[in-house]
């Protein structure tokens, strides 16, 4: 994996997020969310249904337009850059987006293709725990099965910013474990990750810091503990507990 950040400065924010407002006709999708997220992060994305997570990860990826505002992705804008974008970016694709009639190893070998560099795709099932499926249809594989597939896909073109979205939802206990080690061994690799996750023992255990999304916003962004010491002080509350006093409606709005 590339140890080199080859871009302006590594101090350079790797995305930057600024004012950006989202409508679906009467629906206010993202109203006004603004982030930066600095080389090497694992930043985490949490929020209830509906608090605009993936509008805000898509309008980072380029597939949906904001109605104002601005995104940069090491410095390119998501939409006008897309083709730039697509050869340092590695999105994880949501279920049931893969064909069914593709075998693992042909996946992952046409992904790797897209890119001039990347991992070597036995290499990056066995890492994953799958290289015993490369022959295997993916209609023939098990939920965790297929979520693994989608890791090695966003990760085989060796990107330099990886979205991963609901990283392992599906996932055994030992999977997920694993999963967690890989991540931190990409982002050690130097790959700034964005990761949307419902699970808050995955957010505090993977993440620097957080931006919890609620209603369109970002009511709180800091890092687990700080998250944890803003609704509960010093004391030993878990970041559920944090999480729901942050986006519960029936309390005060810290
Ligand atoms: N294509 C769409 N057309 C109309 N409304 C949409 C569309 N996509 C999302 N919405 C609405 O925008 C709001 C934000 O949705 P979004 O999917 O961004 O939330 P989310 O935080 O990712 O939720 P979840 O955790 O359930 O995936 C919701 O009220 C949703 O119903």
């Amino acid at each position: 994996m590339h140890r080199d950040f080859q871009g302006k400065g590594s101090d350079m924010a790797v995305i930057e997020v600024e004012d950006v407002r989202k409508r679906y006709g009467e629906t206010v999708a993202v109203d006004g969310v603004s982030f930066t997220v600095e080389h090497g992060e694992i930043f985490g994305v949490l929020g209830r249904n509906g608090a605009g997570k993936t509008t805000t990860v898509e309008i980072i990826e380029g597939l949906r337009r904001p109605d104002s505002g601005s995104v940069r992705v090491l410095g390119l804008d998501p939409v006008r850059d897309r083709k730039a974008l697509r050869n340092v970016l590695g999105v994880q694709l949501q279920e049931g987006t893969l064909p069914d009639k593709a075998t693992v190893g042909e996946l992952v070998r046409l992904y790797r293709s897209f890119y001039a560099d990347g991992h070597d795709p036995h290499r990056l099932l066995a890492d994953l725990g799958l290289d015993h499926k490369r022959d295997t249809f993916v209609d023939d594989l098990s939920g965790g099965q297929v979520q693994r597939l989608s890791i090695a896909l966003a990760l085989v073109g060796k990107p330099r910013v990886a979205v991963l979205d609901e990283l392992t939802t599906g996932l055994d206990p030992r999977a997920r474990r694993d999963t967690w080690e890989l991540i931190e061994q990409v982002r050690s690799a130097g790959v700034t990750i964005l990761l949307v996750t419902h699970f808050m023992d995955e957010a505090k255990h993977l993440c620097d810091r957080i931006a919890v999304f609620d209603g369109g916003r970002i009511a709180a962004l800091d890092t687990p503990a700080g998250l944890v010491a803003r609704t509960h002080g010093e004391s030993d509350a878990s970041l559920d507990e944090a999480f729901l006093a942050m986006t519960d409606d029936e309390e005060p709005r810290r």
